[in-house]
């Protein structure tokens, strides 16, 4: 049967609160079925440097989505995509049944217009913005608010985002979390450690490539 599905795209360079208390706020005011955290295999805009290993960022991400309507996953290693609009096209045809809606912090609003083929994501799937301290006043300035204004939807019609004529943006705001994973690090760099098999990657491999063992991960 067809799911409402959020997709949260992320690091997790450790995964925190702040994905989990952003995604069960996401579940309730967009009924969703699950949200899939698509751990990423390295953003396109972020350095190598400083990236903990894959194993740890996903190991990281199952620990804080425990007993909870979150899957954290390694779809895109698997796939073997990084850039969103290619994981896009791939988990639609993927997945015919199921409704996807992006979920992302407005940090990433703020730079929405650096990804690859950004106005094809928002024709591709709704896109559900979370608010986070600090970057508000940020995102809503942004080059693609100013595209996506038009398309935003009322947040007290959240609920229906499958209905919704694309592109369409919603703003979700609730008790703002101001967790995050930079300030993790900054208190304790060798986080991964704690993960079996965990090395930190100082610098960037010649080839970089998800681990061997993404292909038995699970979606
Ligand atoms: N506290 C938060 N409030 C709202 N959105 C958040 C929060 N933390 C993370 N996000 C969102 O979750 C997604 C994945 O975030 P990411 O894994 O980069 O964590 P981060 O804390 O932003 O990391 P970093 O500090 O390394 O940039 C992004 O869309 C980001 O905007
Ligand atoms: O597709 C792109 O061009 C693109 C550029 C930057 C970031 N992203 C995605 O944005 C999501 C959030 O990344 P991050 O590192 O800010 O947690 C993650 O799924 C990345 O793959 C995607």
């Amino acid at each position: 049967m067809g799911k409402r599905i959020g997709l949260l795209g992320g690091s997790f360079n450790p995964a925190h609160r702040g994905h989990r208390k952003l995604s069960l706020h996401a579940l309730r005011a967009l009924g969703l079925d699950e949200v899939w955290w698509l751990v990423s295999p390295g953003n396109p805009l972020k350095p190598v440097k400083g990236m903990a290993p894959f194993p740890a960022r996903l190991a990281s991400a199952r620990r804080i989505a425990r007993h909870a309507p979150i899957r954290a996953t390694a779809i895109e290693a698997r796939l073997k995509t990084r850039y969103t609009a290619d994981t896009l096209d791939k988990l639609v045809r993927l997945h015919p049944k199921h409704r996807f809606i992006w979920l992302m912090g407005a940090d990433n609003l703020a730079q929405f217009h650096q990804w690859r083929d950004w106005r094809g994501i928002a024709r591709q799937v709704p896109i559900a913005v979370i608010a986070r301290p600090g970057y508000d006043a940020r995102a809503h300035a942004s080059p693609a608010m100013s595209w996506l204004r038009r398309a935003v939807r009322p947040a007290g019609q959240a609920k229906k985002w499958t209905r919704w004529r694309l592109p369409a943006v919603v703003l979700l705001r609730f008790r703002p979390d101001p967790t995050s994973a930079t300030r993790i690090r900054a208190a304790d760099p060798a986080w991964h450690r704690q993960f079996p098999g965990a090395r930190a990657i100082l610098s960037p491999p010649p080839v970089p490539s998800p681990p061997s063992h993404a292909q038995s991960l699970q979606p």
